[in-house]
């Protein structure tokens, strides 16, 4: 008999069809809706395998109503939507998506710096708002980026790869991480420095820690005013390492000159947030990773998981 599976969204068709030589398939019809909680619930009542996106609450209350359940499956490498020692306590194994999706997420940070930095969505709204009248020399005017120092929290696989990009532009680049990177330190020239020394230093500052106990709350107002008036503070990691009203505060009073955002708090943001007021927010939907080679990448990599999975071979990449 062919395991369980459910999908708690609509994939590709074509992503999903191999898997069914080893799985009877179900899975929610919406791909752009959050499968609503009670229905999870229920559909995960006899299924062996759950393949889920960073929007479902894998947690307690799922497990509890999971009895069959041996392997979650995670369209994402941050895993802040997993209790994973729920899991552990249940023998559940989980996966996610690491290394795939570095490169992309990194080159859409270099997006939100320059974005930020210069103003761009501000200037295409001016110039679509007929607000365009001539050129003149303080006109939608930013700050360089180029030769500027950028100090990235959480070193790791996609902060690293923020760094590279960033040394293309001359920039200094100092990082706070759990552990040194005496490796990166002696190649590139990479500066360790603690989060105080960073927050005080840097005109650009780019969260790329996970979300998770320690991270919650790591820059909040105390840590917003150590930074330089005009510095400008990227998230594209998730939403609750920054106090969003502290942000909100700090802008509002001139106290920093910019913020780019891919994440937030509660996500999709209400539009009311007073974050969104702000002309100098660049605010996106989560789409760090969202490039078609990359997606494609991460549900294949997941596949490759279910795959092993469902031949009784061992599965990578565990989270649990
Ligand atoms: N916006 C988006 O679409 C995307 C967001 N992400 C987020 O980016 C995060 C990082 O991804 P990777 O670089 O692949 O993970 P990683 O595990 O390679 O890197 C995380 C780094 O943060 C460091 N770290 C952990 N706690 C820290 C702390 N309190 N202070 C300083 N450093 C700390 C770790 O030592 C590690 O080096 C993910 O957990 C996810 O939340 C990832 C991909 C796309
Ligand atoms: O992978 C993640 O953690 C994301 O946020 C989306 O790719």
């Amino acid at each position: 008999m062919k395991k369980k599976l459910f999908i708690t969204r609509k994939f590709p068709a074509q992503i999903v069809e191999p898997l069914r030589e080893y799985y009877d398939i179900s899975q929610w019809d919406e791909e752009e809706m959050v499968i609503p909680r009670d229905k999870l619930l229920a559909a995960v009542a006899d299924c062996e395998v759950l393949w889920v996106t960073l929007a479902d609450q894998v947690n307690e209350e799922l497990l509890s109503h999971a009895p069959n359940l041996k392997l979650v499956t995670n369209l994402a490498v941050g895993y802040n939507n997993i209790d994973v020692q729920a899991l552990r306590k249940r023998g559940v194994m989980a996966t996610n998506t690491p290394g795939v999706l570095t490169n992309t997420t990194a080159d859409l940070v270099m997006g939100l710096l320059l974005a930020t930095a210069r103003r761009i969505p501000e200037s295409e709204r001016y110039l679509r708002e007929g607000k365009w009248k001539s050129w003149y020399p303080m006109q939608l005017v930013g700050k360089d980026v180029s030769g500027a120092t950028i100090g990235i929290i959480g070193m790791g696989r996609i902060g690293q790869a923020v760094a590279r990009r960033a040394k293309g532009f001359d920039m200094k680049v100092l990082y706070n991480n759990r552990r040194r990177r005496h490796e990166a330190e002696e190649m590139y020239g990479f500066q360790y420095a603690s989060l105080e020394e960073l927050l005080k230093q840097s005109d650009f500052v780019v969260i790329m820690t996970p979300y998770n106990n320690d991270t919650e709350g790591l820059i909040g107002a105390e840590e917003l005013a150590l930074m330089k008036d005009d510095a400008v503070i990227i998230n594209a990691s998730r939403g609750g390492i920054i106090d969003e009203l502290a942000l909100y505060d700090t802008l509002k009073e001139g106290k920093l000159w910019a913020a780019g955002l891919d994440v937030f708090e509660q996500e999709p943001i209400a539009m009311d947030h007073p974050l969104l007021t702000l002309s100098n927010v660049v605010a996106l939907p989560h789409i760090g990773s969202a490039s078609l080679e990359t997606r494609t990448a991460m549900l294949m990599l997941n596949v490759k998981e279910l795959t092993a999975y469902g031949q009784g071979k061992a599965v990578t990449n565990r989270i649990d």
